[in-house]
Protein backbone atom coordinates (compact mmCIF):
# COMPACT_ATOMS: atom_id res chain seq x y z
CA UNK A 1 0.00 0.00 0.00
CA UNK A 2 1.19 3.56 -1.26
CA UNK A 3 1.86 5.60 1.79
CA UNK A 4 2.09 9.26 -0.01
CA UNK A 5 -0.07 12.13 0.71
CA UNK A 6 0.53 14.84 -1.89
CA UNK A 7 3.08 12.49 -4.29
CA UNK A 8 4.44 16.13 -5.24
CA UNK A 9 5.16 17.12 -1.65
CA UNK A 10 9.01 17.70 -0.38
CA UNK A 11 7.81 16.80 3.28
CA UNK A 12 8.18 13.75 5.22
CA UNK A 13 6.62 13.80 8.61
CA UNK A 14 7.58 11.73 11.58
CA UNK A 15 5.66 10.57 14.50
CA UNK A 16 7.03 9.70 17.91
CA UNK A 17 3.79 8.26 19.23
CA UNK A 18 5.25 5.03 21.47
CA UNK A 19 5.39 6.51 25.09
CA UNK A 20 3.43 5.18 27.60
CA UNK A 21 2.40 8.36 28.78
CA UNK A 22 3.01 7.85 32.75
CA UNK A 23 2.94 12.01 33.69
CA UNK A 24 -0.79 11.47 32.30
CA UNK A 25 -1.49 8.50 34.77
CA UNK A 26 -2.10 4.73 34.38
CA UNK A 27 -3.87 3.61 31.21
CA UNK A 28 -3.27 2.72 27.39
CA UNK A 29 -0.17 4.24 26.07
CA UNK A 30 -0.78 8.24 25.49
CA UNK A 31 -1.53 8.10 21.89
CA UNK A 32 -4.14 6.14 22.12
CA UNK A 33 -6.16 7.55 25.36
CA UNK A 34 -8.97 9.64 24.18
CA UNK A 35 -9.80 13.15 23.55
CA UNK A 36 -13.32 13.81 22.76
CA UNK A 37 -13.73 10.01 21.64
CA UNK A 38 -10.91 9.96 19.49
CA UNK A 39 -6.97 8.96 20.16
CA UNK A 40 -4.68 11.81 20.47
CA UNK A 41 -2.75 9.97 17.70
CA UNK A 42 -5.60 10.43 15.20
CA UNK A 43 -6.47 14.23 15.90
CA UNK A 44 -2.51 14.72 15.25
CA UNK A 45 -2.72 12.37 12.36
CA UNK A 46 -5.30 14.20 10.57
CA UNK A 47 -4.02 17.74 11.08
CA UNK A 48 -0.54 16.79 9.79
CA UNK A 49 -2.30 15.42 6.78
CA UNK A 50 -4.12 18.29 5.94
CA UNK A 51 -0.78 20.57 5.64
CA UNK A 52 -0.51 20.48 1.92
CA UNK A 53 3.16 19.72 1.27
CA UNK A 54 3.11 16.72 3.24
CA UNK A 55 4.22 13.37 1.10
CA UNK A 56 4.34 10.88 3.40
CA UNK A 57 3.62 10.36 6.94
CA UNK A 58 5.88 7.61 9.53
CA UNK A 59 4.01 6.93 12.73
CA UNK A 60 6.38 4.94 15.28
CA UNK A 61 3.81 2.71 17.38
CA UNK A 62 4.00 1.64 20.71
CA UNK A 63 6.02 -1.91 19.85
CA UNK A 64 2.77 -3.89 20.92
CA UNK A 65 -0.26 -2.03 19.08
CA UNK A 66 1.33 -1.78 15.47
CA UNK A 67 -1.32 -3.59 13.32
CA UNK A 68 -3.90 -1.79 16.03
CA UNK A 69 -2.57 1.58 14.96
CA UNK A 70 -2.38 0.62 10.86
CA UNK A 71 -6.04 0.09 11.69
CA UNK A 72 -7.17 2.90 13.57
CA UNK A 73 -5.48 5.50 11.00
CA UNK A 74 -6.44 3.29 7.82
CA UNK A 75 -9.87 6.07 7.51
CA UNK A 76 -7.79 8.93 8.30
CA UNK A 77 -5.03 9.22 6.08
CA UNK A 78 -2.11 6.84 4.25
CA UNK A 79 0.51 6.44 7.03
CA UNK A 80 3.54 4.20 7.51
CA UNK A 81 3.39 2.55 10.80
CA UNK A 82 6.74 1.07 12.44
CA UNK A 83 7.42 -0.26 16.04
CA UNK A 84 8.81 2.53 18.09
CA UNK A 85 11.43 2.47 20.64
CA UNK A 86 12.22 2.89 24.45
CA UNK A 87 13.20 6.07 23.88
CA UNK A 88 11.55 8.71 22.37
CA UNK A 89 14.88 9.52 20.10
CA UNK A 90 14.90 5.25 19.47
CA UNK A 91 11.33 6.37 18.07
CA UNK A 92 12.22 8.81 15.50
CA UNK A 93 15.38 6.85 14.65
CA UNK A 94 13.11 4.17 13.53
CA UNK A 95 10.45 6.06 11.86
CA UNK A 96 13.22 8.45 10.17
CA UNK A 97 14.65 4.82 8.82
CA UNK A 98 11.50 4.08 7.22
CA UNK A 99 10.77 7.23 4.98
CA UNK A 100 11.06 6.65 1.17
CA UNK A 101 13.02 8.47 -0.95
CA UNK A 102 12.06 11.77 -2.28
CA UNK A 103 11.20 14.16 0.45
CA UNK A 104 13.89 16.49 1.33
CA UNK A 105 12.67 18.03 4.58
CA UNK A 106 11.53 15.81 7.19
CA UNK A 107 9.61 17.04 10.17
CA UNK A 108 9.30 15.28 13.60
CA UNK A 109 6.14 15.76 15.45
CA UNK A 110 4.85 14.30 18.63
CA UNK A 111 1.56 13.09 18.67
CA UNK A 112 0.65 14.24 22.02
CA UNK A 113 0.74 17.76 20.41
CA UNK A 114 -2.47 16.41 18.93
CA UNK A 115 -4.22 20.04 18.09
CA UNK A 116 -1.46 21.51 15.84
CA UNK A 117 -2.60 23.13 13.19
CA UNK A 118 -2.00 22.48 9.93
CA UNK A 119 -0.29 26.18 9.31
CA UNK A 120 1.81 25.15 11.90
CA UNK A 121 3.43 22.19 9.89
CA UNK A 122 3.76 24.59 6.94
CA UNK A 123 5.22 26.90 8.33
CA UNK A 124 7.89 25.30 9.56
CA UNK A 125 8.37 22.80 6.80
CA UNK A 126 8.68 26.96 4.78
CA UNK A 127 11.32 28.01 7.10
CA UNK A 128 13.33 24.94 6.47
CA UNK A 129 12.59 25.23 2.55
CA UNK A 130 13.76 28.73 2.69
CA UNK A 131 17.36 27.69 3.44
CA UNK A 132 17.66 26.93 7.16
CA UNK A 133 18.94 23.49 8.22
CA UNK A 134 17.00 22.86 11.10
CA UNK A 135 14.08 25.24 12.59
CA UNK A 136 11.99 24.55 15.56
CA UNK A 137 8.82 26.44 16.88
CA UNK A 138 8.44 28.57 19.87
CA UNK A 139 7.01 30.14 22.45
CA UNK A 140 7.98 32.63 24.82
CA UNK A 141 8.23 32.25 28.77
CA UNK A 142 5.63 34.00 30.10
CA UNK A 143 6.16 33.38 33.85
CA UNK A 144 8.71 35.00 35.77
CA UNK A 145 11.58 31.55 36.29
CA UNK A 146 13.29 30.79 39.78
CA UNK A 147 16.19 28.87 40.04
CA UNK A 148 15.92 26.91 43.70
CA UNK A 149 18.29 25.01 45.61
CA UNK A 150 17.88 22.46 48.42
CA UNK A 151 14.99 22.77 50.31
CA UNK A 152 13.14 24.76 47.43
CA UNK A 153 15.11 27.64 48.46
CA UNK A 154 15.44 30.28 46.15
CA UNK A 155 18.73 30.95 44.61
CA UNK A 156 18.01 33.73 42.43
CA UNK A 157 15.59 35.34 39.93
CA UNK A 158 16.63 33.87 35.68
CA UNK A 159 16.74 36.27 33.29
CA UNK A 160 14.00 34.87 30.70
CA UNK A 161 14.52 37.22 27.81
CA UNK A 162 16.46 34.49 26.00
CA UNK A 163 14.27 31.23 27.30
CA UNK A 164 11.88 30.13 24.94
CA UNK A 165 9.91 26.84 25.30
CA UNK A 166 10.11 24.59 22.63
CA UNK A 167 7.51 22.66 20.75
CA UNK A 168 7.06 20.01 17.87
CA UNK A 169 7.14 19.85 14.45
CA UNK A 170 10.80 20.69 14.62
CA UNK A 171 12.02 20.89 10.88
CA UNK A 172 15.39 19.82 9.51
CA UNK A 173 16.95 19.30 5.68
CA UNK A 174 16.76 15.58 5.64
CA UNK A 175 20.57 14.77 5.14
CA UNK A 176 20.98 16.85 8.78
CA UNK A 177 18.45 15.26 10.80
CA UNK A 178 20.06 11.68 9.56
CA UNK A 179 23.64 12.53 9.82
CA UNK A 180 22.25 14.11 13.90
CA UNK A 181 21.02 10.52 14.51
CA UNK A 182 23.26 8.45 13.18
CA UNK A 183 25.92 10.14 15.34
CA UNK A 184 23.44 10.41 18.57
CA UNK A 185 24.63 9.42 21.76
CA UNK A 186 22.48 9.27 25.00
CA UNK A 187 19.55 10.16 24.65
CA UNK A 188 17.81 13.65 24.67
CA UNK A 189 14.20 15.05 25.11
CA UNK A 190 14.33 16.72 21.31
CA UNK A 191 15.78 16.57 17.82
CA UNK A 192 16.98 19.57 17.85
CA UNK A 193 19.08 19.03 20.81
CA UNK A 194 20.90 16.11 18.59
CA UNK A 195 21.28 18.80 15.75
CA UNK A 196 22.53 21.44 17.90
CA UNK A 197 25.39 18.62 18.93
CA UNK A 198 26.87 18.64 15.44
CA UNK A 199 27.58 22.38 15.74
CA UNK A 200 24.17 23.22 12.86
CA UNK A 201 22.14 26.54 13.70
CA UNK A 202 18.75 25.63 14.87
CA UNK A 203 16.61 28.73 13.88
CA UNK A 204 13.29 29.55 15.94
CA UNK A 205 10.14 30.16 14.36
CA UNK A 206 6.60 31.28 16.31
CA UNK A 207 5.09 28.16 17.78
CA UNK A 208 1.38 28.01 18.28
CA UNK A 209 -0.55 27.52 21.89
CA UNK A 210 -2.73 25.19 20.38
CA UNK A 211 0.38 23.10 19.78
CA UNK A 212 0.24 22.13 23.43
CA UNK A 213 2.00 18.49 24.47
CA UNK A 214 -0.64 16.49 26.38
CA UNK A 215 1.58 15.86 29.39
CA UNK A 216 -0.37 15.82 32.55
CA UNK A 217 -4.68 15.52 32.81
CA UNK A 218 -4.75 19.07 33.14
CA UNK A 219 -3.21 19.52 29.64
CA UNK A 220 -5.91 16.90 28.28
CA UNK A 221 -9.14 18.72 29.74
CA UNK A 222 -7.55 21.77 28.20
CA UNK A 223 -7.18 20.10 25.04
CA UNK A 224 -10.76 18.82 25.06
CA UNK A 225 -12.23 22.37 26.04
CA UNK A 226 -9.83 23.75 23.13
CA UNK A 227 -11.54 21.16 20.82
CA UNK A 228 -14.88 21.99 22.44
CA UNK A 229 -14.55 25.87 21.26
CA UNK A 230 -13.50 24.84 17.67
CA UNK A 231 -9.49 24.28 18.06
N1 LIG B 1 9.73 5.69 23.84
C1 LIG B 1 9.02 6.73 23.40
C2 LIG B 1 8.69 7.82 24.27
C3 LIG B 1 7.94 8.87 23.77
N2 LIG B 1 7.51 8.83 22.48
C4 LIG B 1 6.64 9.89 21.96
O1 LIG B 1 7.27 11.14 22.06
C5 LIG B 1 6.27 12.16 22.19
C6 LIG B 1 6.65 13.14 23.29
O2 LIG B 1 6.95 12.43 24.47
P1 LIG B 1 6.25 12.66 25.87
O3 LIG B 1 5.14 13.61 25.79
O4 LIG B 1 7.33 12.90 26.85
O5 LIG B 1 5.53 11.23 26.02
P2 LIG B 1 5.75 10.06 27.01
O6 LIG B 1 7.17 9.60 27.00
O7 LIG B 1 4.71 9.06 26.66
O8 LIG B 1 5.40 10.76 28.40
P3 LIG B 1 5.82 10.35 29.88
O9 LIG B 1 7.24 10.84 30.04
O10 LIG B 1 4.86 11.05 30.74
O11 LIG B 1 5.73 8.84 29.96
C7 LIG B 1 4.94 11.47 22.48
O12 LIG B 1 4.09 11.58 21.35
C8 LIG B 1 5.35 10.04 22.76
O13 LIG B 1 4.39 9.07 22.35
C9 LIG B 1 7.85 7.77 21.64
O14 LIG B 1 7.47 7.73 20.48
N3 LIG B 1 8.61 6.73 22.13
C1 LIG C 1 10.23 17.49 21.52
C2 LIG C 1 9.54 17.90 22.78
O1 LIG C 1 8.15 17.99 22.58
C3 LIG C 1 10.03 19.28 23.15
O2 LIG C 1 9.16 19.94 23.95
C4 LIG C 1 9.81 16.81 23.78
O3 LIG C 1 9.12 15.65 23.42
C5 LIG C 1 9.53 17.17 25.18
O4 LIG C 1 9.70 16.09 26.08
P1 LIG C 1 9.60 16.42 27.64
O5 LIG C 1 10.14 15.25 28.34
O6 LIG C 1 8.15 16.66 27.96
O7 LIG C 1 10.41 17.68 27.83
Amino acid sequence: MTAQLNPRGDVAVLVPAAGAGVRLGPGAPKALRLLAGEPLLVHAVRRIAAAGSVHTIVVAAPAGEVEAVRRLLAPVAPVLVVPGGAERQASVAAALAAVPAGPGIVLVHDAARALTPPELVESVAGAVRSGHDAVIPVLPVVDTIKEVGAGEVVLGTVDRSALRAVQTPQGFRRSVLAAAHAAAGDPLTDDAGLVEKQGIPVVCVPGSEYALKVTRPFDLALAEHLLAAGA
